[in-house]
């Protein structure tokens, strides 16, 4: 008989989380203790009153509405004690549901209003990754983001920083924002540049665009990763590159949910990707955002799709294979997360 999957057990099973942005991990109580240090007004002064403000509601239309929140985030972290809290917490909030492994994507440029360079906010951040892995035994790695939005040479600046911090807690470069409004073929240089420093490449594709973006993303930026992919199904063509070439999903099936990247659960194809082949890994993409958690993600897709536990545990061994590691971590990974999966008797390739 197959085991009851539990709320319980899926938080025991150890799992990674590859789709993580910083400034959409904010805890409320911090975004209240930031706010008071810095002097800035809020409109609420308790958690729950301050939480609408920070996360999406069913009824949320789109990405750029979904995007729309982190206008409220932004303004406290902008300095290095702020940068460096907010990457401590992820590994400590990371390590209450079981996470071995995580990867923090933030994008520089967003945190230097008051004069951070590229390079101290990438300091800051592999700081507070550090400090919250050696405390929670957890490891994470950062990823640098050039958003959508931003000059080529704000992009530059970020990738060329990244190159510098490559080895050193940044593992990669990824690209997010209003995908909707600009397509992945303009950010063609900054990515020849990341490939040029040998800095491996994830890029949100196939969210608020269509497949286009993942072909582009893969086929001509370099990606390794696909940041959602979702819409992958609406080309079969594409969808066959992806698997031929096994580029790992980073599915976020809540986040995905509230940005109608898909229109409705019934519509969420997680299933069919997973039975066609493809390297899906499962993550949360902005827990205080989307107001969830890597335990409920998981318990979701198990719920609503009926994943059985050796199949979410195939999941969390794809994000592990997927992880931006150099080969002899990731196989200290692998056996660890083997022997942890084997400790609750399940046994995976
Ligand atoms: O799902 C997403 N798709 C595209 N962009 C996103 C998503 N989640 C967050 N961000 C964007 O990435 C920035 C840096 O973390 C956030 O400020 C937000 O604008
Ligand atoms: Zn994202």
């Amino acid at each position: 008989m197959d085991t009851v999957i539990t709320k319980e057990l899926i938080r025991k099973l150890p799992k990674v989380d590859l789709h993580l942005h910083l400034d959409g991990c904010v805890k409320p109580e911090t975004a209240l203790e930031l706010a008071s240090t810095l002097g800035i007004p809020l409109p609420a002064s308790e958690k729950e009153l301050l939480l609408p403000y920070m996360q999406v509601t069913d009824d949320c239309g789109s990405l750029k509405e979904y995007l729309s929140k982190f206008d409220f985030t932004t303004p406290f972290l902008q300095t290095g004690d702020a940068l460096k809290r907010v990457a401590r917490e992820a590994v400590e909030q990371a390590a209450e549901h079981s996470c071995g492994y995580i990867e923090v994507r933030f994008a520089p440029q967003l945190h230097r209003k008051k004069g951070l360079s590229v390079d101290e906010t990438m300091y800051w951040v592999t700081e507070g990754l550090k400090q919250g892995e050696a405390r929670c035994g957890v490891k994470a790695r950062a990823i640098a983001i050039c958003m959508r939005n931003h000059s080529q040479q704000a992009n530059r600046e970020v990738v060329e920083a990244a190159a510098r911090f490559l080895g050193q807690g940044v593992v990669a470069v990824d690209l997010a924002g209003d995908e909707a409004s600009f397509p992945a073929e303009l950010f063609r240089d900054t990515f020849a540049l990341a490939r040029k420093h040998g800095i491996p490449i994830t890029i949100h594709a196939g969210e608020a665009a269509g497949p286009a973006n993942i072909y582009e993303a893969v086929t001509r930026l370099g990606a390794v990763r696909i940041g959602h992919g979702v819409r992958l199904q609406e080309n079969p063509e594409v969808l066959e590159i992806v698997r031929e070439r096994n580029v790992p999903l980073e599915l976020c099936p809540v986040s995905n949910i509230q940005t109608k990247a898909v229109s409705g659960w019934e519509a969420y194809p997680i299933k069919q990707y997973f039975e066609q082949g493809l390297t899906l890994t499962v993550n949360t993409d902005n827990p205080t955002v989307s107001g969830t958690t890597i335990t409920q993600e998981y318990q979701t897709i198990a719920e609503k799709f009926h994943f059985t536990l050796h199949e979410l545990a195939a999941i969390v061994m794809n994000g592990v294979d997927a992880a931006f590691l150099e080969p002899r971590e990731k196989r200290i990974l692998k056996a660890d997360f083997k022997r942890k999966l084997g400790e609750l008797q399940i046994n995976v390739l």
